[in-house]
């Protein structure tokens, strides 16, 4: 893949830890080509920043032209812009692009240094709101710059996302507002997501180090790279904040004061990845955010290797892919009443318990409870909805769905049997709202999930397509069409088991 165009649009930090320094070594560490607008030389070391400087306006606009006509942004990062007029300039330009090739533009507005020295002028704030609000897909304050913008000061979580609210309400799609300075939660450093119809809150522990130069600067960057690298919001957040994280944990002092988070690559330690706050832990508590929740983990697997697993819509079929030896698999009837399917749930129940197979069902979680099933496989918008305790209660394992990181970090809160993975190729047999994940992104999550949770991977893998989804080291290997569209299923299934399990 050639590295997607991401643009910093910011201002220069002589001493290399935050500003554009700090976002080209992120948009390059993480897989983009980072090209820079530079809106303020600031001259500045580790300790003060003694000048700030806007470039002429020229310049500013020059550098904005040049870049425009020849290397087009999927994703901007705009950082420190050291006036309204040049706030509002960028806005011009923004509205204009937008039109042309709609980059993601991801807002930083960074207003005062750490070192507590502002780096704007006054009339930065009222051209935000005015001009800048309206051209950006998400703004990420931090706590000062959240009360400078909405007036609340987010001193609890009902002001976090009372001050979140605010910024909606003055036209931001939406907020990230970064924790790492809440009084109120001193051990964790969490941020609060919403655009306005869902809420995201991240955990993460906090990292002793005083050298945290440039978090600011690399999350916002962080993020724009991963949405152009076509991740999806919410993925991208918990990549950036695994990023940062990552390079917290590495971080040096440099210089007198406080040193540069340190940019070390694609984030692969999953405890360098936040936790989802889901309901029923005490963070969710502080948090108010409530609800059912599993009381305790789901029966887990025999084995991390769960092997071939076809889905099917028949029993016939299931019975017959037992008698060829397949041991692990699942029954998906959709779109009918449970009086309709019952009789199919308990024959294909007792099947499996006849062949002491992995058999789950998919979607009809009461009738699997009732009929005692092995299994049931549930998906995403299931998780709202259905009765995940009374599942773990009566002991039946629990398959979930996922489409990414987030999604695997929420299902991982809830502690299921196996994680589900897809859709990795496009595939004829369901409509996927989502984009095919392809193999990188499946080497990913395996490496980062494999000790986990068995990992199951699914979505358009035909026959040819199974030795390299083998080659990620999943586990498991879901298909439908690979055999039911088959001239031969017994041949093809046989052939199957031999390449997964063999
Ligand atoms: C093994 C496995 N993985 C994913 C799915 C998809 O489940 P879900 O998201 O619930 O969608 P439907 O199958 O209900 O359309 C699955 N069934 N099995
Ligand atoms: C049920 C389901 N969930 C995600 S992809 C998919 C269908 C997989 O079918 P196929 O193997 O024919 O692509
Ligand atoms: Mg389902």
């Amino acid at each position: 893949m050639t590295r997607p165009i991401v643009w910093t649009i910011a201002g220069s930090d002589s001493g290399g830890g935050a500003g554009i320094q700090a976002d080209l070594h992120t948009i390059h560490a993480l897989g983009g080509h980072g090209c820079s607008v530079i809106s303020a030389i600031t001259a500045q070391n580790s300790v003060a920043v003694s000048m700030v400087e806007p470039v002429l306006m020229q310049a500013f606009s020059q550098q904005l032209v040049a870049l425009a006509s020849d290397l087009p942004a999927q994703a901007i990062k705009i950082g420190l812009l050291p006036g309204g007029l040049r706030a509002e300039v960028l806005a011009r330009y923004l509205r204009e692009y937008r039109r042309q090739w709609q980059p993601y533009v991801v807002y930083d507005p960074v207003a005062i240094a750490s070192t507590g020295k502002a780096m704007a002028q006054e009339s930065l704030l009222p051209a935000i709101k005015q001009h800048l609000l309206a051209e950006v897909d998400l703004i990420t304050p931090n706590a000062i710059e959240l009360a400078a913008l909405s007036g609340i000061t987010p001193d609890s979580p009902a002001n976090v996302r009372r001050g979140a609210a605010a910024l909606l309400a003055m036209g931001a799609r939406a907020v990230l507002v970064k924790g790492g300075h809440f009084d109120w939660a001193p051990e964790q450093a969490i941020d609060f997501y919403t655009d306005g119809e869902r809420e995201i809150w991240l955990a993460s522990a906090r990292v002793e180090t005083t050298h945290g130069h440039g978090t600011g600067c690399t999350l916002s960057s962080a993020i724009a790279t991963a949405i152009a690298l076509d991740y999806p919001i919410e993925d991208a957040l918990v990549l950036a904040k695994a990023y940062v994280t990552q390079g917290l944990k590495a971080a040096q002092g440099l210089g007198a004061g406080p040193g540069p988070v340190a940019h070390l690559g694609w984030p692969t330690d999953l405890n360098d990845f936040p936790t989802v706050v889901m309901p029923g832990s005490t963070l969710a508590e502080q948090l108010g955010i409530s609800g059912p929740h599993p009381k305790a983990e789901f029966a887990p697997m025999d084995t991390l290797k769960l092997g071939l697993y076809p889905v099917v819509t028949s029993v016939s079929l299931l019975e017959q892919l037992l008698d060829w030896g397949v041991r692990t698999l699942q029954l998906r009837i959709k779109d009918k009443t449970d009086d309709q399917v019952e009789a199919d749930i308990k024959a294909a129940v007792e099947l499996g318990q006849r062949f002491n197979a992995r058999l789950f069902i998919n979607d009809y979680w009461r009738l699997a409870i009732k009929h005692g099933a092995y299994g049931v496989h549930l998906g995403q918008e299931d998780i709202e909805i259905a009765d995940l305790e009374a599942i773990r209660a009566a002991g039946i394992k629990l398959g979930l769905s996922t489409h990414g990181y987030y999604e695997m970090l929420r299902a991982r809160e809830l502690k299921p049997s196996y994680l589900a993975l897809g859709h990795i190729f496009p595939t004829k047999t369901k409509d996927m709202p989502s984009r095919p994940q392809g193999l990188e992104r499946l080497h990913r999550y395996v490496a980062l999930m494999e000790t986990e949770f068995p990992l199951v991977a699914i979505g358009g893998i035909s026959r040819d397509r199974v030795p390299l989804v083998a080659e990620t080291g999943i586990g498991s290997i879901a298909l439908v069409t690979a055999i039911t569209e088959s001239d031969n299923p017994e041949a093809a299934t046989r052939e199957l088991l031999a390449l997964v399990e063999g």
